[in-house]
């Protein structure tokens, strides 16, 4: 048997849609493997009762096929599903670190970066690696066409996770399909920004890089509250924030000193939208680990 503990993540940043990611040192899913003759999966934890079991349906089942590795596959859900926080990366990562451990397929964590976006095919009808390459090799990542970078970093964050779902798939579809140059400029200078601030460990940086006009603002109101718990944030010592992901999760950036603060005041901020919230006082981690 192989156990695995896959981190929450935190996809795009504002500027870099589909790009940039970070693992987060918690929420988390612990996966089991069991060599079996067929693939079969049992989801406990949280939000379980939303998740398949059934391996067409589950994004482990489109793993194990990947990696030709059939198992008996038990997922602990730490991650809330559709919550903008990639939940279904992490169990994606998770299952294809422990399944290339227990068959021996002798893969990099590199090299299965493209079978666990296999996973997010079966969700969200693209293989997007910008989850499933942090929760795998930890860090701040820029993913591109078969290519990853990581950088490791000690930035402090806050991911305030509503009782609200947003289904990637729906909040793909929300997604211009052209841009202004000026924005598209915009953007750029705000994904290299953000990039130097995350090699640098310097939130200020990081949180004005966080800025662009072409994803979050049709993604914004998806998100009930979205414009009120912002402003909580950074008048609470938030030096950005933006939509976690494809939402609903929203995600700050502050000094580790502000980072209750920052917390508290988002869910004051929910909560005057009548939305319950739960925040997660955390920062960026390590990819998955294998125990
Ligand atoms: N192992 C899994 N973990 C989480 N969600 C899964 C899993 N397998 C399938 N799903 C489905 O994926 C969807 C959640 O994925 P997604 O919308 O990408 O959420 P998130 O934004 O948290 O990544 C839900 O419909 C859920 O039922
Ligand atoms: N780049 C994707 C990221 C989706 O992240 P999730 O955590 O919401 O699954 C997108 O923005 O659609």
């Amino acid at each position: 048997m192989e156990t695995v503990k896959a981190p929450a993540t935190s996809a795009n940043l504002g500027s870099g849609f589909d790009v940039f990611g970070v693992a987060l040192d918690r929420p988390a899913d612990v996966i089991r493997v069991e060599r079996a003759s067929e693939t079969t999966i049992e989801v406990t934890g949280v939000g379980s009762q939303y998740i398949p079991e059934d391996p067409d349906k589950n994004v482990v089942g489109a793993v194990a096929e990947a990696l030709d590795a059939p198992a008996r596959i038990r997922i602990d859900k730490g991650v809330r599903p559709s919550s903008g926080l990639g939940s279904s990366a992490a169990s994606s990562a998770g299952a294809a670190l422990a399944l290339n451990a227990l068959y021996d397929r002798g893969y990099s964590r590199s090299e299965l970066v493209p079978i666990a976006a296999e996973g997010e095919a079966v969700v969200s009808g693209e293989a997007h690696a910008d989850n499933v390459a942090p929760a795998l090799l930890g860090g701040f990542t820029v993913a591109r066409e078969g290519a990853v970078t990581t950088v490791e970093t000690d930035i402090s964050l806050v991911a305030c996770l509503p009782e609200i779902a947003v289904s990637t798939r729906d909040a793909r579809r929300v997604v211009p399909s052209r841009a202004e140059m000026d924005d598209v400029v915009h953007t750029v200078g705000s994904a290299a920004t953000l990039t130097v601030g995350m090699c640098r460990s310097d939130p200020e940086l990081v949180g004005r890089g966080m800025d662009e006009r072409l994803v979050t603002p049709a993604r914004s109101e998806l998100i009930t509250g979205y414009g009120g718990v912002r402003s909580a944030a950074l008048d609470a010592g938030a030096t950005g924030v933006t939509v976690s992901g494809a939402g609903p999760s929203v995600l700050a950036v502050c000094y580790r000193r502000d980072r209750r603060r920052v917390a508290a005041a988002m869910l004051d901020g929910f909560d005057d939208a009548g939305v319950q919230a739960r925040a997660y006082q955390t920062s960026v981690g390590e990819g998955s680990v294998l125990f």
